[in-house]
């Protein structure tokens, strides 16, 4: 019996084992302290990918920050210094080109769709998704506005439109614009490509300044199948497998666009056409392409931002020119979907930690207008944005985007996303009411540069060079982030008076504190 036992200790296979053995322990106790560790510094475990289009029930599950911590934030960090900061010559003028250089773009942008694949001309392409315009007020086109208005580095040198050409598209206030042609970029700016969006700025010459104080984002009369389509395609390009779809959508839009021209379908038809349309983003989020789902909550929580952002400033008596907020719209489009308030918050979070990784390049970055005073002010909003103690304290880690990439074939899956990313950036052009395509192409081009900071392929080797943006690329995203945390204010606002207006629970968290203040 004795030596039996001596036998067992000198078997190097019983060794062996009892070596795995202790290595597995070694291994679950750096596990067991990493995820502790974690813990620490976040809150909770912060995923935000999961949980977050289940109907939230306070918290958004998995994510490292609850409602109430971002209202809070909101309300006392984040929105008093983004409002100035938008305010500012840098950052209220965006480089757009005008609307009579779109048709090429437009074509450019139907070639990136690659819809050649599955029809054969470019010129039924274009049939098929160009907008008609069907946008009735004269509030859906933008007014250009004179020169002296412009910072000066802002001032093209050359190729300048001659007055004859800034002709005024609509009167109202809101509408002004300012055409000149940039040819000269900031000091430190450099002209580097976006992988995640369809950005042409560098080459095009014609673009010019559009101030966005002057152009609100808000209701416009753009509707019916014309801005659906887009939408739809923007979802179907969710997912670029899905040919079939492409061909169907193609089909619908052609078919909506002959109902709309010609009358050429009867009703019923028209009943299952819509049908059709409207059931490709719950068939795109869910069943044909999960892995892609990150992209679809960025586009569903932007396209809630915009949603609200219409019923905050509608056109509520059109005889009267009376504005005011559409109390119903909001509740259809957004707040009766858990889903929907989910995905804003999910957007708002995913950019507002895309600015806080880019902390360090947007404080040191040169924010030249030409006004001393000016850029001063800029410098130490961003400065206090990007590092502010309560935000860093209470949010450290909005989302979490280190866990993401991880699986083999990630590299190709990334390229994969960004040409779909810049397909989508594409179909801005494709717009016919000219307000809503300035704001899709920002806020999109905004996405796009989050994107950019916290999925760049070179993330891991090129830390140093990873941040390196355009201008417009930063007033996109500091405006993009605006929009957002405006759009999450107005929900967390109008919730009192919502459940009032409605007679029935809104899709919110349960523990939604009441907020008062914060009128946006
Ligand atoms: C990029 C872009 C910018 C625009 N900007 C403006 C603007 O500034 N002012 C303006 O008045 N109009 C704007 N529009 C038009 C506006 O977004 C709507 O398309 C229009 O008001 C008609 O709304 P709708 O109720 O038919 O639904 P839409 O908003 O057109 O939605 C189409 C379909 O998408 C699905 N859907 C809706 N919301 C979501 C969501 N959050 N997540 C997932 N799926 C969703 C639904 O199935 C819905 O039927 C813009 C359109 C686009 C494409």
């Amino acid at each position: 019996m004795a030596n039996h036992e001596i036998d067992e200790e000198k078997n190097p296979a019983i060794q062996l084992y009892w070596l795995i053995g202790a290595l597995l322990v070694i291994f679950f106790a750096i596990l067991l302290s990493s995820t502790l560790y974690d813990n620490r510094n976040t809150g909770k475990s912060c995923m935000c990918i999961q949980g977050v289009g289940k109907h939230s029930s306070g918290v958004l599950k998995k994510c490292c920050c609850d409602y109430r911590v971002v209202s809070q934030l909101n309300k006392e960090v984040l929105h008093p210094l983004l409002q100035e900061l938008v305010k500012t010559p840098f950052f209220r003028y965006f480089k757009d080109p005008p609307p009579d250089s779109l048709s090429n773009s437009s074509i450019k942008s139907l070639a990136a769709l690659e819809l050649s694949k599955v029809v054969s001309s470019v010129a039924s392409l274009k049939f098929g998704l160009q907008d008609d315009g069907k946008c009735h007020l004269r509030d859906c086109s933008i007014c250009e506005c004179p020169e002296k208005e412009f910072p000066e580095p802002f001032k093209a040198q050359s190729h300048q439109y001659s007055s004859s050409n800034l002709v005024c598209l609509e009167e109202n206030p809101e509408g002004t614009v300012d055409r000149t042609i940039d040819s000269k970029t900031f000091k430190g700016w450099v002209e580097v490509d976006n992988p995640w969006t369809n950005d042409d700025e560098t080459d095009n010459a014609e673009m010019t300044y559009v101030n966005l104080q002057l152009n609100p984002e808000r209701y416009t009369g753009y509707s019916g199948p014309y801005a659906k389509r887009i939408w739809d395609a923007i979802y179907l390009d969710n997912c670029p497998q899905n040919y079939q779809n492409l061909l169907n959508l193609l089909f619908v839009t052609n078919l909506h666009y002959s109902v709309a021209l010609y009358n050429v379908v009867d009703e019923e038809d028209l009943a299952f056409l819509n049908f059709t349309t409207s059931n490709f983003d719950k068939d795109l989020a869910g069943e044909i392409c999960p892995e892609k789902n990150i992209l679809y909550k960025l586009i569903s929580g932007l396209h809630s931002s915009i949603s609200i952002h219409i019923a905050a400033d509608y056109l509520l008596d059109e005889a009267l020119n009376t504005w005011g907020r559409n109390l119903t719209l909001m509740y259809d489009r957004v707040l009766k979907f858990p889903d929907r308030v989910d995905n804003l918050y999910f957007t708002f979070l995913f950019v507002l930690r895309a600015v806080t990784k880019a902390a360090n390049y947007l404080d040191k970055a040169s924010y030249d207008t030409g006004n001393p005073e000016d850029d001063l002010k800029t410098q130490s909003w961003i400065e206090q944005l990007v590092y502010h103690p309560k935000l860093k304290f209470a949010c450290p880690l909005p989302f979490n985007e280190v866990r993401l990439w991880k699986g083999k074939g990630e590299p190709d899956l990334m390229q994969q996303i960004q040409k779909q990313f810049r397909n989508i950036s594409a179909l801005m052009d494709c717009i016919g009411c000219e307000k809503c395509r300035l704001w899709g192409k920002l806020q999109f081009l905004g996405l796009g540069t989050a994107l950019k900071i916290l999925f760049s392929v070179n993330s891991q080797e090129h830390l140093h060079k990873m941040f390196q943006f355009q201008q417009n690329e930063v007033i996109a995203l500091i405006n993009l982030l605006n929009r957002l945390l405006e759009s999450v204010m107005l929900v967390h606002e109008m919730w009192p008076s919502l459940e009032k207006v409605m007679g029935k629970q809104v899709s919110t968290p349960s523990d939604q504190p009441s907020m008062t203040g914060g009128h946006v």
